[in-house]
């Protein structure tokens, strides 16, 4: 699967990648929204009959699943369940006519889709914008295929330059939890609701902390392990070893195109090095 960067569009992929700002938007929201569907559209494309599938969060995934109903109703994917990550998926699901299952009722998930804000060159991720990545987390590692869905804007050269990394946080212990956060070299927020007064609480219960990392998150893995062995974390939004298959959904001129993340990558190279 190969891409072509052209005009506008290369330079609007090259400065979501470079940027360490997130004044403004990478990326035109109706733009966004086409590749989001596209890249939903494309990912159940590859759910097969008889499949447990993870339903991830977030506005991508919902599309995703609103795609599986669609399939699901015409009589195309017999047998398929999901496993929901979050009551947004579980309510969706229910809503476009995808049976649901209990994770603890599945020994296994075949297929897992999920969005995520954030990837980088490795397939490591931030997600948890929706404050449902503890959840995900444990459904996408469950899966024998996890497959992230992204528009070209959440592709970066390095994590946390524009997104901060959330941290589900047991309420009890949130004031050792910010101070052991900031030790660790972030600058700590409580993330709160915009629709309810007081901070956001999960569908666990929990309340969210964003960590921004001024220079960003510079190793992943050693970044998740230390985040969650803080006593009260319950989990960080680093996904590291957890994606299979990254489908970026980027704009070629005036189509769409869905590219697996290495040819993004290699693309936006090629793109940059020509001028
Ligand atoms: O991690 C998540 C929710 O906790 C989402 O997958 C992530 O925030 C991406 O969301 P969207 O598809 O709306 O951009």
């Amino acid at each position: 699967m190969a891409s072509t960067l052209r005009g506008g569009n290369r330079l609007e992929v090259v400065r979501a990648v470079t940027t360490a700002a997130a004044a403004a938007p990478a990326i035109d929201p109706t733009l966004q929204d086409s590749l989001k569907r596209a890249v939903a559209k494309r990912a159940v494309e590859l759910v097969k009959p008889g499949m447990i599938v993870g339903l991830g969060t977030g506005s991508t995934s919902s599309m995703a699943i609103q795609e599986l109903g669609k399939l699901v109703s015409q009589g195309k994917l017999k047998d398929v369940v999901g496993v929901a990550s979050s009551y947004q998926s579980r309510i969706l699901a229910r809503q476009y006519g995808v049976k649901t299952v209990d994770l603890n009722d599945v020994n296994v998930i075949d297929f897992a889709f999920d969005g995520a804000d954030e990837v980088d060159a490795s397939m490591n991720l931030i997600k948890g914008g929706g404050a449902a990545h503890t959840m995900e987390k444990v459904v996408d590692a469950m899966a024998k295929q996890c497959i992230i869905l992204v528009d070209q804007s959440k592709v970066v050269s390095k994590l946390g330059l524009t997104f901060p990394v959330p941290v589900e946080v047991l309420p009890f212990a949130i004031s050792p939890v910010l101070r052991a956060l900031v030790g660790l070299g972030g600058v700590p927020e409580i993330r709160n609701a915009l629709r309810k007064d007081g901070p956001v609480i999960t569908d666990l219960g929990n309340m969210v902390v964003d960590v921004r990392f001024p220079d960003g998150v510079k190793n992943p893995a050693e970044m998740e392990r230390s985040i969650n062995m803080i006593p009260g974390v319950v989990e960080s939004g680093l996904f590291v070893g957890i994606a299979n298959t990254v489908l970026v959904a980027t704009r070629d001129g005036d189509e769409i195109t869905i590219v697996e993340l290495a040819d993004f990558v290699r693309s936006l190279k090629e793109a940059t090095a020509s001028g």
